[in-house]
């Protein structure tokens, strides 16, 4: 069966107010990036269709609102278990909508996409706040968590059913409604997963629409209706959320990516830290936020990491035929591909930077870009500033750990770093220095659904994942009731 056989099996269609319907605007080419051949033609939502979804999510608003965290708390379990159900089918889906191996969208994507369901079902029961009290005489304060009302969420192509997961599952815990839109890219395995999903939820309650940021994506957000815009995206598409928020004052919460320091002591065990860094600097062809692509290695470990690391990377597997053997998949696009191709080569076109492995689009079919390994970069360089999301990895050669600090926290980025040493106490040290959403000591990567995933600085703020995801989704109120003492 070929890919695009393949992909008409499942569902296309939107889902606004509980009903799945085609969209009514202008065809959008879906492609597999492996092979960079077209696998669906689907018709984007039209500005129309827009309006009727969130219209449908704030007119189902006030029931699910008043519902109780434990009928949710049902409702997730019940996708978690429709998204089990067809874990198989949906890995295929999401393997040959962003071409990464089968084998790490089975083993990781839908693992984790389910795991942040049932966590969010079990969080939302047990939230915790501040104590009741008469902090005035004669008046009991008490403090509520209550929705916003309509979530516009917007989700990247990186990995597409874990990051609707990331966006749908805490905003309708906390009870919100939600109009959701998949990166254009793929948009394939949310929609497949709609037939099912339209089976466990109330009309309204979660539509999913799709199409380009510049129209659709600009119609949902300045919709007058919509409460708080949440986005995983870039640092430009949330500056024009941001705009598009101050027209009516909406919420945001913004992932805006990210470019993580790997900071390499002397004394960090090197093996480690090679195993870390050509898994997790090139992991998803790079196209991750949190990717270990800015490492910074002290001189008496320097040379000998850059070799090592080099073989490694080398020997990463990439655009096999059998995909089993495949480590790493292609790039989204042939214009992420040439995107950053023309980093690196904007990189190598400075002397002191020295080529290890890689720099190349790969000759074959499809949008790969050959893992590339690049040493003696220096803090000011744009290969060392500027995320590439891509499998492009820097070293830059420190001396002193001030130094270090230093270069690590001078950065636009503050979403995700970690720490290589031996010596637990300047790895605490260091960790309590920097200026990142999440630390790492001796490894890099790893997220898991209890734990927070947020930025700082122009990586933006608000949390994914853990229960402080449910307290960006709802709102503290105060209640105070007056009483008149009775004895
Ligand atoms: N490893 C998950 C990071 C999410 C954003 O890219």
């Amino acid at each position: 069966m070929s890919d695009a056989e393949f992909v008409a099996r499942f569902s296309e269609k939107h889902a606004i107010n509980g009903d799945l319907r085609t969209g009514e605007g202008a065809t959008q080419s879906i492609f597999n990036p492996a092979t960079g051949e077209v696998i669906a033609e689907i018709a984007e939502t039209s500005l129309s269709q827009v309006d009727q979804a969130v219209t449908a999510a704030n007119n189902a608003f006030l029931r699910w609102s008043r519902t109780t965290p434990a009928e949710r708390a049902s409702v997730l379990l019940r996708i978690a278990d429709a998204i089990e159900k067809q874990a198989s089918s949906l890995a295929q889906l999401e393997s040959v909508n962003c071409g990464k191996p089968l084998h790490q969208a089975l083993k990781d994507d839908l693992p984790a996409a389910i795991d942040v369901f049932r966590f969010f079902a079990g969080a939302v029961r047990c939230q915790q706040g501040q104590l009741s009290g008469e902090y005035l005489p004669g008046h009991t304060s008490m403090v509520r968590r209550d929705p916003l009302g309509v979530v516009a969420s917007i989700a990247p192509w990186n990995y597409p059913l874990m990051m609707s997961a990331w966006k749908i599952a805490p905003a309708l815990a906390a009870g919100n409604t939600v109009v959701f839109k998949p990166s254009e890219h793929t948009p394939l395995t949310i929609l497949a997963l709609l037939p099912a999903l339209q089976e466990i939820l109330p009309p309204g309650v979660l539509n999913v629409i799709t199409g380009s940021g510049e129209g659709v994506g600009n119609a949902l957000v300045s919709h007058p209706h919509v409460r708080l815009i949440s986005l995983t995206g870039d640092i430009v598409t949330g500056q024009r959320i941001l705009q598009a928020a101050v027209k009516t004052v909406k919420r945001t919460h913004l992932e805006l990516g990210g470019k993580a320091p790997v900071i390499v002591c002397n004394d960090a065990d090197i093996d480690d830290v090679v195993e870390a860094v050509s898994q997790w600097g090139y992991y998803n062809a790079g196209q991750d936020c949190t990717s270990a692509c800015r490492v910074y290695a002290q001189a008496g470990i320097y040379e000998r990491l850059v070799e090592k690391l080099g073989e490694a990377v080398s020997q990463l597997s990439f655009a096999r035929k059998n995909d089993s053997e495949n480590f790493m998949g292609p790039l989204i696009s042939s214009r992420q591909r040439d995107r950053v191709s023309s980093f690196v080569e904007r990189a190598l076109s400075q002397p002191h930077i020295e080529r290890i492995t890689g720099a190349a689009s790969h000759s074959g079919p499809g949008f790969y870009y050959q893992p590339t390994l690049l040493a003696g970069c220096l803090q000011s360089d744009e290969i060392v500033q500027r995320e590439v999301f891509g499998p492009v990895v820097s070293v830059t050669r420190f001396d002193t750990i001030a130094q270090v600090v230093s270069w690590a926290n001078e950065s636009e980025y503050g979403l995700a770093s970690s720490v290589w040493t031996q010596n637990i106490d300047l790895a605490m040290q260091i960790s309590s220095h920097l200026q990142y959403g999440t630390t790492w000591i001796n490894t890099h990567f790893s997220l898991v659904s209890e734990m927070p995933h947020g930025g700082l600085k122009r990586s933006g703020y608000g949390n994914d994942l853990s229960s402080y995801s449910l307290q960006d989704y709802s709102v503290v109120r105060h209640i105070m009731a007056k009483f008149k003492p009775q004895f």
